[in-house]
């Protein structure tokens, strides 16, 4: 009794089955966490970041971090993208997070997560209308006037 009873029961989390560490799954896929599972990791001996929507256990690299721990144990368990891309991190640094990736952020999570997801989104959905809706509309009250004026000209 009990055991694997804390696990990740939510469906959303249907994909995390594996080894927790490395982000592989059952399957050989990554491995997707919700917002609620990364913000756990906000200890000391236990960091998570999320940067750019994935998941980076920088447990091990707090006392390397040339800028100090402090500001990575700041950021634990939540989104830095903002703070690393504030600081203009250098390409060394960006591949340096290569090694401590262990996953995807959560899609679910994505959305309410990063503004620029929104503002693409609706962006997106501004153009389709745009391209598609106004010119169909523009066309067909060109249609209706220009048969207007055909009828009006040959009844008069
Ligand atoms: C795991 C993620 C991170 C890695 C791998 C990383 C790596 C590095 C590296 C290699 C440097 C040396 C300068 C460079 O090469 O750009 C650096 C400097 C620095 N980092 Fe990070 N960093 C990470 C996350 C963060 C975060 C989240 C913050 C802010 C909250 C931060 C703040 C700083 C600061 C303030 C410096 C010092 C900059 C300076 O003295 O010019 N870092 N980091």
């Amino acid at each position: 009794m009990g055991e694997e009873t804390k696990g990740n029961t939510d469906s959303r989390s249907a994909n995390n089955i594996g080894n927790e560490k490395n982000g592989d799954t059952a399957d050989g896929g990554v491995k997707f966490y919700t917002l609620e599972e990364v913000r756990v990791h906000n200890m000391n001996s236990d960091t998570w970041l999320i940067i750019h929507n994935k998941v980076y256990d920088i447990s091990n690299f707090l006392e390397e971090h040339p800028g100090g721990e402090e500001v990575l144990l700041e950021q634990g368990g939540a989104d830095a993208t903002e703070s690393f891309e504030d600081v203009g991190h250098s390409t060394d640094a960006r591949e340096m997070l290569q090694q401590y990736y262990i996953g995807e952020l959560h899609m679910d999570d994505r959305k309410k997560n990063t503004k620029e997801a929104q503002v693409t989104d609706s962006g997106k959905s501004r153009s389709f209308w745009a391209l598609c809706l106004v010119p169909a509309i523009a066309a067909a009250i060109f249609g209706v006037v220009y048969r207007f004026f055909i009828l009006e000209h040959k009844s008069s």
